[in-house]
């Protein structure tokens, strides 16, 4: 089938290179010519485990091409893949700019039936915005062609994404006429060989399923969280409490982890722009609002930790920081916990050398060259002078640290655990102070 991806970030890029793994012949549309340079000179803008390999591999075999050429990508694909940004406005609400100027593209350009597939996470009711973009192009161009608008949210995790795509859980298309749905079904069919994948609803619902999806992860998250603190005060380990009721399968195991906050592209935006739909409808999210207090909350929690193990005087301080990137695995920095631990310590007069293997660069970029943040090319060399260590994001390498090495670098043997990393047990035989979420 021949696709076209509009946005070649981390949704369209992989999204692209996994179509064309399937033998598709897609083409990658981007507004950022310096996106499109580095994939035409055989180079990837982001970091995201297998996908270079496979990016390459489809170039080589003609099945995967970049442009910035928006009648090229028009002309190109049957389906037209929308997976642009959608940034939070000032109000919370998804800015749907991107959105409507890719669908008013399509409009302006489109010679042929098209269906255009909304892959970006959008509020309920954007589908009839794109509709109605393209409705207006096309009256203005004189012409009547059909077209098809249906929503296809995308359910990957940065650092995984290329095997979600690949062995999706699922995949929900919001279709409302047979034509396009019947296109995207054979799309998806190489998906699901083993069994049943593919959730056909209403475009609405499939647009609320979405957000619905990343709140309910990061209520967990949030409740976890809160009950992680709760822990803490009452001398119980959370992390008993985490297995005790992950293993009710009504519960299961998965994003139960306590730590310093959910961060990301798309967790904060998307309780935000949930709520927002929500209140514009006068509905109050009373949950979801929580949720987010109490993630906003968490963020400072390492911060509240050190104030008691300095007896609230950080001025002076200097702190050996592992992990950067909002988790492991990828090098987005997007709303991400250490940003706030970094820039809180920096407002209570301490300084920060800060480890990371693959986000450092994007670190530097939102950061700037600010005083008082160095970066270590290894987590040892971070430790140097440090008055602590502390871990904001659970990086594999982080996991069997050379222990007494900690100790000897470090000026107080202290290590702050946002993420629950170690026994705490193996840590203390060190002779390690070991201050982790929730923990005893
Ligand atoms: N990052 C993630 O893990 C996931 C993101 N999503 C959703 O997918 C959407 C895209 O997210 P990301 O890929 O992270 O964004 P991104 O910011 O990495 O990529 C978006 C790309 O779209 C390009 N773009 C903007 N306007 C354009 C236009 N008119 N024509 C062509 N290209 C244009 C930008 O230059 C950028 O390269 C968002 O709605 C996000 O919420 C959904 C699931 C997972
Ligand atoms: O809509 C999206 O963009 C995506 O958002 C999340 O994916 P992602 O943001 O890449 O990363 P997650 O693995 O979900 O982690 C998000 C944040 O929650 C934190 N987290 C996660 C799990 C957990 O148990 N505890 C916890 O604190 C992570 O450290 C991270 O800061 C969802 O998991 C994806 O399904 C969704 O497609």
């Amino acid at each position: 089938m021949k696709i076209s991806i509009i946005g070649t970030g981390y949704v369209g890029l992989v999204t692209g290179a996994c179509l064309a793994e399937m033998g598709n012949n897609v083409l990658c549309l981007d507004v950022d010519p310096r996106k499109i340079e580095i994939l035409n000179n055989g180079g990837i803008p982001i970091y995201e485990p297998g996908l270079e390999v496979m990016v390459k591999r489809n170039v080589a075999a003609g099945r995967l091409a970049f442009t910035t050429s928006v009648e090229a990508s028009v002309a190109h694909g049957t389906l037209q893949f929308i997976a642009v940004g959608t940034p939070p406005d000032e109000d919370g609400s998804a800015d749907l700019q991107y959105v409507v100027a890719a669908a008013r593209n399509i409009g302006r350009h489109m010679a042929e039936y098209k269906v255009v597939v909304d892959k970006s996470t959008v509020p309920v009711g954007t589908a009839d915005r794109v509709r109605e973009a393209i409705r207006e192009e096309l009256a203005q161009r004189g012409v009547q062609i059909d077209y098809s608008v249906v929503s296809n949210p995308e359910f990957l995790k940065e650092g995984a994404a290329v095997d979600d795509f690949m062995r999706p859980d699922r995949v929900v298309i919001g279709a409302d006429d047979e034509r396009a749905l019947s296109l995207m079904r054979n799309l998806y069919q190489p998906f699901q060989r083993n069994h049943e994948r593919i959730i056909i609803m209403d475009v609405r619902s499939a647009e609320l399923t979405k957000y619905a999806a990343n709140a309910m992860l990061a209520t967990r998250i949030s409740f976890m969280n809160e009950l992680a603190n709760l822990a803490e005060v009452m001398g119980a380990d959370i992390e008993h409490v985490r297995k005790g009721i992950g293993s009710d399968p009504r519960i299961g195991y998965h994003f139960l982890y306590p730590g310093v906050g959910y961060g990301g592209s798309c967790f904060p935006k998307d309780v935000q722009a949930l709520q927002r739909t929500a209140s514009e409808n006068g509905i109050n999210l009373h949950v979801l609002n929580a949720v987010e207090r109490v993630n906003d909350a968490q963020k400072f929690r390492m911060l509240q930790k050190l104030d008691k193990h300095f007896d609230g005087d950080l001025q002076g301080r200097h702190f050996a920081l592992w992990g950067l990137a909002f988790k492991p695995n990828t090098d987005d920095m997007r709303d991400a916990p250490s940003l706030v631990i970094i820039r809180g310590l920096l407002e209570r007069g301490a300084t920060v050398t800060a480890y990371d293997p693959i986000a450092v660069h994007e670190a530097q970029r939102i950061l700037g060259n600010v005083e008082g943040v160095r970066y270590a090319s290894s987590p040892m060399n971070a430790l140097e002078g440090a008055d602590a260590l502390l871990i904001v994001t659970e990086w594999k390498e982080f996991r069997s640290p050379d222990f007494p090495g900690i100790k000897a670098a470090l000026k107080r043997p202290l290590i702050v655990d946002g993420r629950n990393m170690y026994d705490p047990a193996l840590v203390r035989g060190f002779e390690l102070e070991y201050d982790a979420i929730g923990r005893k």
